[in-house]
């Protein structure tokens, strides 16, 4: 369980202070996968340095498993695992098979398991061929398996995984997909998990909390967080002609929430043009649309379910307005 209670931060550069945290509360049960998300800069990776270690606080609480980060730092490090996008927590001068055989002294693993795990674990990343190459040389995907494998390496009760599937590729994250989620059903592990590919989020994690601007403004399961901001609903759009013409028309429309441009696929778009609109009753948008465009233009409108994108951008707008 981690337990995040009040929790502010800020950076001082110079003359400027950078706010990251501001009074985070953030509960995530024993056993549960959670989602973290928010936007470049909302937080993410400050809280999760926090939670390691790597960071001090200026507030507040973290417990996890019931232990104080910062009164026993040494306990709470053996059962933590962790890994961060940026290659802190590898060392580049020694070789995949030397940084794992560190960690795991570190994290007093025997060398008899460590040398079980080690294998498995480069088997598992496809880095064995690579044992004894100096991480320095890796390509970043190759050091991403890495972090994530050291990160394992000591079967830690916690992870912290931020942005672990960055600069991997898609086969390879399906596969540690499949790792993650087996590991957290039949382990037990906790895992905390950040991501900007919402897909990641919503097919690995049972809850998902919302950062912006450092402050939790959202959390539940992505049903929850779909039934919270039930007065939005998606409507999807066609049209022929130009979009900045359309654009123009619709956003000062009074029951566009938001609009935005979609891709179409280039083959068979033949100046069609896609737009998602976000409004408080899809229904009665559907209908005021077809009687704003006519035939010409309009070549399709349906209404969808809320993603979590949708989710995201909507609760973003809360918090900017509350801030405002
Ligand atoms: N070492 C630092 N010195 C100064 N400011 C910092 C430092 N680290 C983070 N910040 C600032 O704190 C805020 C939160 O940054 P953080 O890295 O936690 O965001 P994030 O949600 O992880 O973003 P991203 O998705 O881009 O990784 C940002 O405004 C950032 O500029």
């Amino acid at each position: 369980m981690i337990e995040i209670r009040a929790v502010s931060k800020s950076f001082e550069t110079g003359k400027n202070v950078t706010q990251a945290l501001s009074g985070v509360d953030l509960m995530i049960e024993k056993g549960s996968f959670h989602g973290l998300l928010g936007v470049n800069g909302a937080g993410k990776t400050t809280l999760i340095k926090i939670i390691c270690g790597l960071l001090s606080l200026d507030s507040g609480q973290v417990r996890i498993n019931g232990i104080d980060i910062t009164k026993n730092p040494k306990a709470v490090r053996r059962i933590l695992g962790f890994c961060n996008p940026d290659n802190m927590g590898l060392y580049l001068r020694l070789n995949a098979e030397e940084n794992l055989k560190f960690f795991s002294s570190l994290y007093g693993v025997s060398p008899r398991v460590a040398y079980r795990r080690i294998n498995a674990l480069l088997g598992f990343f496809g880095l064995e061929k690579s044992r004894k190459k100096l991480v320095k040389d890796f390509s970043t995907g190759m050091k991403a398996k890495l972090r994530l494998a050291k990160a394992l390496i000591h079967n830690p009760d916690v992870l912290l995984l931020d942005e672990p599937t960055s600069g991997i590729d898609y086969f390879s994250a399906q596969d540690i997909y499949i790792l993650l989620k087996g590991i957290n059903e039949e382990l037990g592990t906790t895992i905390l998990y950040t991501s900007h590919h919402l897909k990641e989020i919503e097919e690995l994690c049972q809850k998902v909390s919302i950062i912006h601007k450092g402050k939790i403004l959202l959390e539940g399961s992505i049903s929850e967080l779909n039934r919270q901001i039930r007065k939005t609903e998606v409507v999807k759009i066609k049209l022929k002609g130009d979009s900045v013409h359309f654009k123009k028309q619709i956003r000062p429309l009074p029951y566009i929430l938001d609009i935005q441009e979609e891709i179409t696929n280039s083959d068979n778009s033949d100046d069609i043009v896609s737009f998602k609109l976000l409004v408080p009753d899809a229904s009665s948008a559907i209908s005021q649309i077809i009687e704003k465009f006519g035939k010409e233009e309009l070549v399709g409108i349906w209404p969808e379910e809320c993603g979590l994108e949708d989710v995201l951008k909507i609760t973003m707008g809360w918090g900017d307005l509350c801030a405002s």
